[in-house]
């Protein structure tokens, strides 16, 4: 690979606006993702990290401005490009599902079996070497009824990396783990992406976790790009939104209450009888 390419970002999201129909979630988001970095994008509930991860593999389309993902329009890949571009990603969903008739060793090698004519001792290589990374190399044999909820999650990040992808999506990687793990994932995430020399992007609320690892943080809410920088810099920001988020504060700019809209009105007028 040339230096161009590796410099290349692997994510780009150029004035992007994102939602569902008429309703807009996020606007005038503009971030960068590049290779070998660990990025945070944090937020409160409801603030739009699930729906940006969604716009980054291509799910839903921005309702403005433009995503870039390894240097292609992704709003405007279909078939087989799409395909292509999201073979390169590597997504862990916060329920992680793993094949519950498969042994550990099968739902690893399942990706390769799938998109892949790699023989069967490479398939042995590849699967108990990431099973390896995620520490569970001498856990292949077992049944999935047979691991506990903390395994089942490494599991599934193995399964995520055996196509070694160049960009991996977390969706709250942190959610209900207990402290060890939570430690022990986030060095994880952080190891993988250093060994694999990809780029990973954590949708999380987990202050403390994803300070420890990331090298760049952004904060959305309020239907925008809050603040943006290293751990460092938001640590050290004034911000009444960032201070309230890290902070954990009940009072602040973050509302407790989902706001009222048109269509909540309408349902409430049509359910109390009233229309
Ligand atoms: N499929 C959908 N159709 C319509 N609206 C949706 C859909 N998915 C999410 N939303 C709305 O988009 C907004 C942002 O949701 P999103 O799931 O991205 O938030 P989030 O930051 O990931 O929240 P959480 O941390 O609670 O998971 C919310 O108001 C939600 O109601």
């Amino acid at each position: 690979m040339n230096s161009d390419l590796a410099s290349e970002p692997i994510v780009t999201f150029t004035d992007v606006a994102l939602g569902y129909g008429d309703f807009t979630v996020l606007q005038g988001i503009s971030l960068e993702v590049a290779r070998g970095q660990v990025v945070a994008m944090m937020g409160g509930s409801g603030s739009g990290k699930t729906t940006l991860l969604r716009a980054a593999t291509g799910q839903i389309a921005s309702q403005r401005g433009t995503i870039r993902v390894f240097g292609s329009d992704i709003g405007q890949a279909r078939g087989e490009k799409l395909r292509e571009l999201r073979q390169r990603m590597g997504v862990l969903f916060q329920q992680g599902a793993l094949f519950t008739d498969l042994n550990v060793f099968e739902n690893v090698a399942f990706p390769l079996r799938e998109h892949t004519r790699v023989s069967e001792g490479q398939i042995t290589e590849r699967v108990l070497d990431k099973l390896d990374a995620v520490g569970l190399r001498a856990a292949a044999h077992l049944k999935i009824s047979e691991i506990s909820g903390g395994m089942a999650r490494r599991v599934a990040l193995a399964r995520a990396i055996v196509l070694e992808p160049e960009l991996i999506l977390y969706d709250e990687p942190f959610a209900g783990l207990d402290p060890i793990s939570l430690g022990i994932t986030a060095q994880l995430i952080r190891n993988l992406t250093d060994r694999l020399k990809c780029a990973s992007i954590l949708i999380t609320h987990d202050v403390a976790e994803s300070f420890a690892i990331a090298d760049h943080v952004y904060m959305v809410g309020q239907g925008r790009l809050i603040a943006s920088g290293t751990p460092q810099s938001l640590s050290d920001s004034q911000d009444a939104y960032v201070r309230q988020f890290l902070d954990g504060a009940p009072d602040g700019p973050i509302a407790f209450n989902y706001p009222t809209s048109p269509a909540f009105t309408k349902w409430l007028d049509q359910h109390t009888g009233r229309s």
